[in-house]
């Protein structure tokens, strides 16, 4: 049973009480097959079943319970059947916390140059050989299965942005119509779990409607899709101001795809639990580092004699051995070492952003300024 417990309220009201924008604001704990998350969570991507230029166990240093992996890639390679035969991802990458897989289907829109969009699933080909493959509701349920993922994300389809009432009504209806056939493939066994994505664009009425048809398949779990995909950071909240609403209260809320850390900031306001993104990995191989002082773009010039730590009281290998100069010169001579400690420190900021954030909603104090 994946399930969230929440802090008892009255020990909240003892604490203190926040201002009434944080009431939606929830701190709990989801417990699952392989161990807890604490949430509201951030869940590094590994999208190749690594944590690109981290150890498994360097990722668990910086406070990650639950990192994601990517049902595409996964089953072009190594191949969700081989990764089966071998014992499974966590075995396979050595990453014995929670897993959670996406369905694959936000990937095959975005990465394959050829597909086909039918009721049965979609046809697509590989963009590693051309070869032609099919992800439905039952064979993206299985492929999560295959690869033991302790989250499976339902097959769903990203409304694109921006999309007329129309397209968003037709796009939500097949979403509820894979949701409920994701739902009879899953195989559900105790601390393991499925999550529905509820889509609907920014129609108030389809967010209902999804979250609607997919309340009543009692998944263990929902995520708000169809957002991060251009609409805008203002956008974006006006629908998180209700959305999360329309979702079960016990249960976890994941946010796909965000985020930089205000979009996390007020998305746990608006009472989501869960996040991923590849913004601290994929920024941190580019030379930008997130810190208390803004972002550092860490191959400016200025940084070439600079020889201070990133952050002095951050506790990363980066900042703890290493000079920005030091950092400055790996990166621009794209010496692996400077992928490495850059993402190994974003990683850090992004739980120590999520780690504060748990203390802020426990102790009922605001946190708009953590940034
Ligand atoms: C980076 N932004 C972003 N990553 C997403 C992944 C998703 N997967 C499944 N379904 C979605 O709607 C969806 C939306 C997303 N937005
Ligand atoms: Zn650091």
């Amino acid at each position: 049973e994946v399930s969230i417990t929440k802090f008892p309220a009255d020990e909240r009201k003892i604490i203190a009480k926040a201002h009434d924008k944080y009431k939606k604001a929830r701190a709990g704990i989801i417990n699952t097959r392989h161990g807890q998350i604490h949430t509201p969570a951030f869940m590094p991507v590994g999208t190749k079943g690594t944590v690109k230029a981290m150890l498994p166990e360097s990722v668990q240093t910086t406070g990650a319970d639950i990192i994601l992996g990517n049902t595409y890639h996964l089953m072009l390679q190594p191949g969700a059947k081989r990764v089966f035969k071998l014992g499974g991802l966590h075995k396979f990458m050595n990453w014995s916390k929670p897993l959670l897989t996406d369905s694959g289907g936000f990937q095959v829109m975005s990465l394959s140059k050829l597909r086909k969009i039918t009721e049965e699933g979609v046809i697509f080909n590989s963009h590693i050989d051309g070869s032609k493959f099919m992800l439905s509701p039952e064979s993206s349920t299985e492929i999560q299965y295959l690869l033991g993922s302790t989250i499976t994300m339902a097959f769903d389809e990203c409304t694109p942005y921006p999309s007329t009432y129309e397209q968003a009504k037709s796009s939500m209806e097949l979403t509820s119509r894979w949701a409920k056939r994701s739902r009879k493939a899953f195989y559900s066994r105790d601390g393991y779990g499925q999550f529905g994505i509820i889509q609907g664009s920014i129609y108030n009425d389809l967010r209902l409607k999804s979250a609607l048809d997919l309340i009543e398949l009692d998944f263990e779990g929902y995520a708000i899709g169809g957002l991060a995909v251009g609409e805008g950071q203002e956008l974006m909240f006006k629908v998180l101001d209700y959305a999360p609403d329309l979702l079960p209260i016990n249960k976890p809320r994941y946010l796909m795809g965000v985020g930089k850390p205000a979009d996390i900031i007020g998305a746990v306001q608006r009472g989501i639990d869960m996040f991923d993104c590849v913004i601290p990995t994929r920024s941190g191989r580019n030379g930008q580092a997130f810190t208390k002082y803004g972002v550092v773009n860490i191959r400016n010039s200025k940084y070439k004699e600079d020889n201070t730590p990133l952050e002095e009281d951050c506790l990363c290998p980066a900042c703890k051995n290493y000079t920005k100069a030091y950092l400055h010169y790996l990166v621009k001579v794209k010496e692996i070492l400077g992928a490495m400690l850059m993402t190994w420190h974003n990683l850090m900021y992004f739980q120590k952003l999520m780690l504060r954030i748990r203390e802020y909603i426990a102790q009922g104090k605001d946190f708009d300024f953590i940034s």
